[in-house]
């Protein structure tokens, strides 16, 4: 049954919500809010069903089994871990293909000089680095000012170095534009890196919900962050040698 879909709210509320792949219950009943502005990771264990939360929330499941009440933002943008620029757009007309504005041209411009590609508009995306394409992907998921952002994986493609400039990068933007942020990733130092908040999916369920309250500059040797990466890392059931 397709969930009942609200979207007369700027929070996120999820109530209930069951998804299953045949005889296999992915999601058992997931209770999750998510304020405006409201940065969560979602962590688990490979086949724990991060994508099939995000999925749902994003609307991309509705041949999918299973009940459950979503209360969604109008607004939503939705980022994967390959941009999906199409091949024959150039880097600003894939920016702003959706874009419903007055001046949609001027919008993709200033979107692509925050994510640090100002004069790169007429570029194909096949001239473009992996992680320059992400930064577009970005460009084009926050064009259109979403009150909610969905980014699976969005990072998991590029190197290390990439990586790091671009949780930079997406914190900042986070900051100024101020969309709820769920990010699915594996990486737990990615989400005490980024996140407000973080929560685990273990069978079906969440299992731990925790808001570590770190400064806006944390770095992974100070106290805090590892405190909440060890209880993290516990939970996902890695055990770490001291
Ligand atoms: N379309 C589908 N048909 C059948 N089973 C599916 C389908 N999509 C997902 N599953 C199963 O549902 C479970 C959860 O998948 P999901 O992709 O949500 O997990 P995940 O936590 O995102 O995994 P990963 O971290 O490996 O990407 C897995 O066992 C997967 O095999």
């Amino acid at each position: 049954m397709a969930p009942h879909v609200d979207q007369l709210t700027r929070s996120v509320r999820i109530s209930g919500l069951t998804r299953r792949f045949g005889e296999k219950t992915v999601l058992d009943g997931i209770d999750l809010d998510i304020e405006p502005g409201e940065f969560v990771a979602l962590l688990g264990r490979s086949g724990s069903g991060k994508s099939t939360l995000l999925r749902a929330l994003a609307g991309l499941d509705h041949d999918v089994a299973g009940s459950g009440d979503l209360a969604i933002p109008d607004r939503v943008s939705v980022v994967f871990q390959d941009s999906r620029l199409l091949p024959w757009r150039r880097v600003l007309d894939n920016v702003i293909l959706a874009l419903r504005v007055p001046d949609p041209r001027q919008k993709g411009l200033d979107a692509l000089a925050e994510v640090g590609l100002a004069g790169r508009e007429r570029a194909w995306p096949n001239q473009l680095s992996g992680g320059e394409q992400q930064r577009v992907a970005l460009a084009r998921s926050l064009v259109s000012e979403p009150e909610l952002l969905l980014a699976d994986e969005p990072f998991g493609a590029l190197d290390a170095l990439t990586r790091i400039k671009m949780h930079g990068l997406l914190r900042a933007l986070c900051k100024r534009h101020q969309p709820a942020v769920l990010l699915v990733t594996h990486d737990v130092d990615e989400a005490v890196q980024l996140a407000d908040r973080i929560v685990v999916l273990d069978q079906g369920r969440i299992s731990v919900d925790v808001r570590p309250g770190l400064p806006e500059s944390r770095k992974a040797g100070d106290p805090g962050f590892q405190e909440v990466r060890e209880l993290l890392l516990r939970s996902l059931g890695v055990v770490e040698e001291a």
